[in-house]
């Protein structure tokens, strides 16, 4: 399990961590989402060593992270850097190699991780031909060839198309399924409700949420009532009880007092009712509401 506890980091006068606590657990796959500049990536980089924190502690499985522990970790910085005049495949063998594995576990892992990145074509190629989105999934395949026991991945999403997107999935819902617990950054919302057993919401250096979508959610209460009314005048809804959002025939109201029953009546006297529902908060209207 990787533990962070109470990290502060100061650049200067700027106070970019203020206390950012949460664990990873084994086989969890950990979303770590916020703003531009919350201290995602600040993060990362004091959990690899890459930064020093002001104060504060990183933990894997109940000890202190040593230089040799993060060995054993795979890390997608989010400088990337990777060597443009190398090869592919060299490359992803060399950083394997670098890691502690043979040089025929290297060539192994490096074939498989390339055929399910869909780079097998590309592995005679220098990384500096490659498209950006490309040399991201030479990327992901240097963080991920030496099998490591926990993934720290910098917004390893960015760039990718689709295509590349579900293999990654595969590859890293794989690792979890082994036990080992996967942190990642994104922006990409809906990925990370998609995909995330546990989430974590960071504002202004300061963890304002973690959980489970479904623990954040609930924290949300029901969400918003969504009614389309058709064959009725537009206002119908004006004094409805909350916070009303009228798109045409469709209503939605926030903040409902009660039940929702004294929506439905009042749609029922507009006009035809097609939908009477909840509206559960999406990730992004979680993290907007915790981010406010
Ligand atoms: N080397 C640095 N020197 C000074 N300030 C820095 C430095 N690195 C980061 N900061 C500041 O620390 C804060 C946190 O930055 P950080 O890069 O950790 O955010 P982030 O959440 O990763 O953002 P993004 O989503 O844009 O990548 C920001 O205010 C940033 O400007």
């Amino acid at each position: 399990m990787i533990e962070i506890d109470g990290l502060q980091k100061r650049y200067g006068d700027k106070r970019a961590l203020d206390g950012v606590s949460f664990a990873v657990r084994p086989g969890e796959m950990f979303g770590f989402v916020g703003a531009n500049g919350a201290g995602k990536t600040t993060t990362m980089r004091i959990l690899m060593g890459v930064l020093e924190a002001d104060s504060g502690q990183v933990c894997w499985n109940g000890g202190p992270l040593t230089f040799a522990g993060r060995r054993r970790f795979g890390y997608m910085p989010e400088e990337r850097g990777l060597y443009q005049k190398m090869k592919v495949a060299e490359q992803v063998e060399y950083f394997g190699r670098l890691n502690g594995l043979s040089a025929a576990a290297a060539r192994s892992a490096t074939a498989d991780l390339l055929e399910r990145l869909s780079l097998t074509g590309r592995a005679g190629d220098e990384v500096g031909a490659l498209s950006l989105g490309n040399q991201q999934r030479v990327q992901l395949a240097v963080a991920l060839v030496h099998g490591p026991e926990a993934l720290v991945l910098d917004e390893p999403f960015s760039g990718l198309d689709p295509i590349a997107v579900d293999a990654l999935v595969e590859v890293l819902a794989e690792r979890c399924r082994a036990g080992v617990p996967v942190l990642f950054s994104s922006h990409q919302l809906d990925l990370v409700e998609r995909l995330c057993d546990s989430v974590g919401i960071i504002s202004a250096g300061r963890m304002v949420a973690t959980g489970t979508v479904e623990e954040l959610r609930a924290r949300e209460g029901r969400g918003v009532l969504r009614v389309v009314v058709r064959d009725t005048a537009p206002g119908w809804a004006a004094g409805l009880p909350g916070t009303v959002t009228e798109k045409g025939d469709e209503v939605l109201v926030a903040d409902v007092a009660g039940d929702g029953q004294d929506v439905l009546r009042a749609a029922a006297a507009a006009g035809r009712v097609e939908h009477f529902g909840w509206e559960r908060p999406s990730l992004t209207d979680i993290f907007r509401e915790a981010v406010a």
